[in-house]
C-alpha cells in the first residue's frame, strides 16, 4: 500500500505522531512517505492519505496562530495543513485526519476541522485521532506515540 503522511508541527509534537505513524506501515510493508504541508501534492498518488496537525484555537492553524506560535519559540511553516486543504483535489483513495492537542473539553480538533473542511471541498475524508500534548509546545503525554503506532496499524493491517 502507498501512503503519504502530510504534516504540519510548529513545535514537533505532531510531526512526531506523524513519523511514528509512518515508521509503522512502513514496518507493516507500506511505502510511506511523510511530507510536510506546504511541500504535499495537492492530488498524492496514493492509497491512503493521512493529515495531521496541531489544534490552534479550537481547529487549524492559521498564519494568526502560527504568528504567535512563533512567539511563543516555534520554527513555524509560512503554510500549512489548512492551505493544503485550499488546494487539495478529490482522490480516490482513503483520508483520515489526526491532530495533536490538549486533554481538554474545551480543546477542540485540528483532525475535526480539517475533516470537515476537505469534505466542503468535495474530498472525502473521515476524523480520525486527537493526540494529547501537556503544554502548548509539548511534550506528548506517556504513551500517545504508542497509540499512534497502534492507531496506524488499524489503517494498514
Ligand atoms: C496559537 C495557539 C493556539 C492554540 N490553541 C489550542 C486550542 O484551541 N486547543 C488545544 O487543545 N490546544 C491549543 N494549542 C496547543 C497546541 O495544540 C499545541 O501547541 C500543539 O498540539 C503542539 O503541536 P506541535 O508541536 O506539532 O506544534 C494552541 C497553541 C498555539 C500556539
Amino acid at each position: 500500500m502507498n501512503v503519504i503522511v502530510i504534516v504540519e508541527s510548529c513545535f514537533g509534537n505532531t510531526y512526531q505522531v506523524a513519523r511514528a505513524i509512518a515508521d509503522r506501515l512502513h514496518d507493516a510493508g507500506s511505502q510511506a512517505e511523510l511530507v510536510d504541508a506546504a511541500a504535499a501534492p495537492s492530488l498524492p498518488t496514493a492509497d491512503l492519505i493521512l493529515v495531521g496537525a496541531p489544534t490552534h484555537n479550537l481547529g487549524l492553524p492559521s498564519a494568526a496562530t502560527r504568528a504567535k506560535a512563533v512567539k511563543k519559540g516555534a520554527a513555524t511553516p509560512a503554510a500549512g495543513v489548512r492551505e493544503w486543504i485550499d488546494r487539495a483535489e478529490p482522490t480516490d483513495a482513503r483520508l483520515f485526519t489526526f491532530s495533536t492537542r490538549f486533554d481538554s473539553s474545551w480543546s477542540g480538533s485540528a483532525a475535526r476541522a480539517a475533516a470537515k473542511s476537505l469534505r466542503r471541498r468535495g474530498v472525502s475524508a473521515e476524523r480520525g485521532e486527537d493526540f494529547v500534548v501537556t503544554g502548548v509546545s509539548g511534550p506528548l503525554a506517556p504513551g500517545e506515540l504508542d497509540r499512534a503506532r497502534d492507531w496506524a496499524a488499524t489503517l494498514a493491517p
